[in-house]
């Protein structure tokens, strides 16, 4: 388990001082992968610089396993170090990261010869991983011969070669294609599933917080804002971070203007997305619109968000209707006066 315990980091620049992080406080539950979402400069890297322990928080206390890792001597440290691993680079740019004159399979395997491991044990821990990243076809090329999704994933197996309990991935789609992101994603998935590693994942793109995390933390200006699991944070729809997750509402005020009652409501899973809304409007006899929002999916679970105009004169009771079975209503307005933008 990681520990952050009230972190703060600042950083002295010409326009003076800076701070990045201000008082964060996070656990991290060992196998889960963890979201670090928020926009640039909100302070992603930087805590995940002091998870890596490739740097110190001016106060406050990193934790591995309940350990203070400021506590650690030399020896302690670079063994803490050896089981946090950070997925380096952007292999969008271009092959950097790995070594232009190695194959795949050479690259991966290149951490493992220089700790000394010998050649039967390489060739399994190499193949194993090349298979969890989807590149046993790929063994033998260059990396000028690869896609950047392709080396993307000879980085992630690279990372993973050395057995870390947790690895550290800083915008890792960033600059992919929506299929090569899924590959990506999926490799970290398996990394998590099948090797029991847990993943800190710090990016700007909601999207792949949705997709892969358990958890996760918004980071503003150096602030965590809001964290917590994800489908229990979307039942909570003032929630910062869950607005930050759930599909964007835009709909233009005057349109509500035309129904009895407006109200925002969030659906979670097959059955409510389904079918809550229609069994509604019949047992009712209101008219259900969707005014806006969308349905996107947390994991393999599908969550809706829709804006819904609702008319007829028991309006009232299938929006109640909808919360009892578990659809979350929020602000259930009163008329075209009180609509929202
Ligand atoms: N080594 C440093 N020296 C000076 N300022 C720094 C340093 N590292 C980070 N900062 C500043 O700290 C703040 C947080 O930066 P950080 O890189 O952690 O944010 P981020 O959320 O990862 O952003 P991005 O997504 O753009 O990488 C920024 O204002 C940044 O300029």
């Amino acid at each position: 388990m990681i520990t952050f315990e009230n972190l703060t980091k600042s950083f002295w620049s010409t326009a003076g001082r800076v701070v990045a992080l201000d008082g964060v406080s996070l656990d991290v539950t060992p196998g889960s992968v963890f979201g670090i979402v928020g926009p640039t400069r909100s302070g992603k890297s930087t805590l995940g610089k002091l998870a890596a322990l490739q740097d110190r928080p001016d106060t406050g206390v990193v934790r591995f396993d309940g350990v203070n890792t400021a506590t650690l001597d030399q020896r302690g440290l670079r063994s803490a170090r050896r089981r946090i691993s950070v997925l380096a680079g952007h292999a969008t740019q271009g092959p950097e990261g790995l070594s232009p004159h190695r194959t795949t399979a050479g690259n991966i395997a290149l951490p493992l010869e220089q700790a000394g491991v010998d050649g039967p044990t390489r060739k399994r821990k190499v193949g194993q991983l090349l298979d969890l990243v989807g590149l046993t076809e790929r063994a033998g090329v260059h990396p000028s011969e690869l896609t950047p999704a392709q080396r993307q994933r000879a980085l992630v197996a690279r990372a993973l070669v050395g057995e870390p309990s947790v690895l550290l991935a800083d915008e890792p789609t960033r600059g992919l294609d929506p299929d090569a992101q899924v590959g990506v994603l999926t490799a970290l998935e398996r990394a998590r599933f099948e090797l029991g590693v847990t993943v800190l994942l710090a990016t700007e793109d909601t999207s792949v917080v949705r997709r892969v995390a358990d958890d996760a933390a918004l980071l503003d200006d150096g602030r965590i804002v809001a964290s917590g699991g994800l489908l229990d944070l979307v039942s909570e729809p003032g929630n910062p971070l869950a607005q930050a997750l759930l599909p964007v509402i835009e709909t233009p005020s005057s349109t509500g203007a035309l129904y009895d009652r407006v109200a925002d409501v969030v659906l979670i899973g097959f059955a409510a997305v389904g079918a809550l809304l229609p069994e509604a409007s019949s047992r009712f006899g209101t008219e259900l619109s969707v005014l806006g929002g969308g349905l996107v999916r947390f994991g393999d679970t599908p969550v809706a968000r829709f804006r819904l105009g609702v008319s007829g004169g028991r309006a009232d009771a299938a929006l109640g209707w909808i919360a009892e079975r578990g659809g979350i209503v929020d602000r259930p307005l009163a008329g075209p006066q009180g609509v929202a933008a």
